[in-house]
């Protein structure tokens, strides 16, 4: 599936040692029929095209006229045969001239107008489907790939694309026009004189595709360095990242770690812009002096007997002259795709990726009627980026619970717990046997319906940086006041929130760093409750805090749990102790399972962890 790998989230890579990060940094990857796919982006703009090369054709056509007027205005205006100047004609076609440049300035502009708007609207729409293409990833994908990796695809690989998006049509087909007309025109001149003049056209072509292919490898680590320098910056620059970096006094070390990518991309940027530097300068040294040689020919021509005039010779310079820019235009378009299909291609990969968890064709809602039934059947599940020889995550674990009940699961850490809690809404996806969902098959549910009906309240409680409110109503956006203020004082947070000078409005700061742990976990409660889903989801939620706050949160999660099956993942045996049936999980298997006095009383490893932890009965 994916070729992208990283470390697992948390395995930051260690001290000057970049390796993880360098797995990103495979060779471009290699997608079919790239051009087409290209291609097909522009298809919903076929309107707007088909319009665009109308005025590039009439631009185009224009463009040839001038210079032929050229000869005529040298052969019959300024130098008219065994006479002097014939004025009223050369007026004539000087302002036929300068009419006519006057609309190629103007269709120059519309179509620049039409260029760009397709152009950036295609972008756009690349940037929400590859952002749509990544929503709809499984989650382990998110824990092996860099988030600032992910990121990088979207802004850098996709704004790299942006000037081959915008220019390439009108460029391609202006200049091919341009090129093919000036050709013509050349021909009609003389075809003696076009042959000196295209003689080195299949040279120059052939080094134009080397330097192409040497440039789009130049991208592909171009694109590789921007991503890693935006991974850098999103982890050492995040909230988290500063702090870690400022408790291990390792600002230094992290600018040097910038610092040394930042040299690659500097290196990188030089080596791109330069590679097609001296072809160019050698193609513009080719192309000038074709006139000189142009003029020697033409001499010996007149010489050989050959009707060659002199408003020929100029007007044939100056239509070579004009040559040059579409062709050296076509040449740098082209040289432009080879070097975006690098970034096209990576693009693709991300829009190819295939979501491992996805709806059956026929998938439906949750039944109502069993809403709030929680089984596993047999499950197993290894994490699909876990070494195969080890020993899997879960193994047959089975329970049920029913509508209504608390269930706790307790256990040593990394026991699985938390993995039992996403198997069921189906973060990840059970290896082997069922899960069950109010007595259906989370895989033949409808992933809306199911999340619908699951609330979680994570270890890591995760607000956006926007107001309390709105990190509320991202749970019910259309929650009226009174709604989310009662939510809020179910989450027994409703007073806290009004002690703050800006009440509901206050920003929370970037992840919710701007308030205390308590307090983000009862927002989180909060946000829940205004779901309002029936099976709850707690993991660890009070595992951070000290006893008054854990006693505020707790009596939060007493009235989230009230009416609905809730799911408590916990370290502290204590908070579980009223549950109607405790699961104690270690070494990912349910090793025990009853109420706290039954656990209790059978004297097995619940016991040994409660006496543990110093709890009184
Ligand atoms: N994305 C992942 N890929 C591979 N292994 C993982 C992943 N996430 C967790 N694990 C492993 O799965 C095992 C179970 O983890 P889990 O988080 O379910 O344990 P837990 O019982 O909730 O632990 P704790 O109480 O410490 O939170 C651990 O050994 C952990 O290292």
């Amino acid at each position: 599936m994916s070729t992208v790998s990283g470390p697992r989230r948390g395995g930051r890579v260690s001290g000057g040692d970049y390796s993880a990060q360098k797995a990103e940094n495979a060779s471009a990857p290699k997608i079919p029929h790239l051009l087409r796919r290209i291609a097909q982006l522009f298809e919903p703009h076929r309107a707007a095209l088909s319009l665009t090369i109308t005025l590039v054709l009439i631009g185009a056509a224009i463009s040839v006229v001038p210079p032929l007027l050229t000869k005529r205005a040298f052969d019959e205006g300024l130098f008219p045969p065994g006479g002097d100047p014939n004025i009223p004609i050369l007026l004539q076609l000087v302002s036929i001239m300068v009419g006519l440049w006057i609309a190629s300035a103007a269709l120059g502009v519309w179509q620049t107008y039409l260029t760009a708007t397709v152009g950036n609207k295609v972008m756009g729409a690349l940037r929400v489907r590859l952002f749509d293409q990544l929503q709809r990833m499984e989650l382990a994908f998110f824990t092996r790939t860099k988030t600032g990796v992910i990121q990088s695809r979207l802004q850098n690989d996709v704004g790299g694309v942006a000037g081959v998006l915008n220019n390439t049509v009108s460029s391609v087909i202006g200049n091919t026009v341009t090129v093919i007309a000036a050709f013509i025109s050349m021909l009609v001149l003389s075809w003696q004189l076009t042959i000196v003049a295209v003689i080195v056209l299949p040279g120059i072509v052939i080094a134009q595709r080397r330097v192409g292919q040497v440039r789009a490898r130049i991208a592909t680590k171009t694109q590789e360095s921007l991503s890693n320098m935006t991974a850098i910056t999103q982890e050492s620059l995040s909230v988290s990242g500063i702090l870690l970096s400022k408790s291990f006094n390792q600002q230094t070390v992290e600018t040097e770690r910038y610092s040394q990518e930042n040299d690659l991309q500097v290196g990188l940027q030089v080596r791109q812009q330069m590679s097609g530097q001296w072809f160019f300068a050698t193609v513009n040294i080719f192309l000038s002096i074709i006139p000189a040689i142009v003029y020697v020919v033409a001499a010996y021509l007149i010489t050989g007997g050959v009707d060659v005039t002199a408003g020929t010779i100029v007007a044939f310079t100056t239509v070579q002259a004009r040559l040059m820019f579409p062709l050296l235009g076509l040449m740098r378009v082209a040289l432009d795709l080879q070097t975006s299909s690098a970034l096209f291609a990576r693009i693709f990969e991300y829009l190819d990726l295939k979501p491992a968890i996805i709806d059956k064709p026929d998938a439906r809602a949750v039944r109502t009627d069993a809403l709030g039934a929680v089984a596993f059947d047999n499950v197993t599940f290894r994490y699909p980026d876990a070494d195969a020889s080890t020993k899997a995550t879960l193994q047959s674990v089975s329970f049920s619970i029913e509508p209504g009940q608390y269930a706790a699961f307790v256990g040593p850490s990394g026991a699985g717990k938390t993995t039992v809690s996403y198997l069921i809404p189906r973060l990840h996806e059970a290896s082997d046997g069922l899960v069950l969902f109010a007595g259906d098959d989370v895989r033949d549910l409808t992933q809306d319906s199911l999340i619908q009906n699951i609330g979680i309240v994570s270890q890591e409680t995760y607000l956006f940086h926007a107001s309390i409110a709105e990190n509320l109503s991202y749970a019910r956006p259309d929650a009226s006041v009174e709604q989310l203020e009662a939510a809020a004082r179910g989450a027994n947070i409703h007073n806290t929130i009004m002690s703050f000078p800006e009440g509901y409005a206050t920003i929370v700061g970037e992840r919710g760093y701007r308030l205390s742990g308590g307090e983000k976990q009862r927002i989180a409660i909060a946000r829940v409750l205004l779901k309002d889903p029936s099976v709850l989801i707690l993991d660890e939620a009070t595992s951070a805090l000290d006893s008054i706050s854990e006693r505020t949160v707790q009596g939060a999660l007493d009235t989230a749990s009230r009416g609905r099956t809730t799911i408590a993942v916990a370290h502290r045996l204590s908070t579980v102790r009223s549950a109607d049936v405790i699961f104690v999980v270690d070494a990912g298997e349910i090793v025990e399972r009853g109420t706290h006095s039954e656990l209790i009383a059978g004297g097995g490893v619940y016991s040994r962890l409660y006496a543990e932890q110093n709890c009184t009965d």
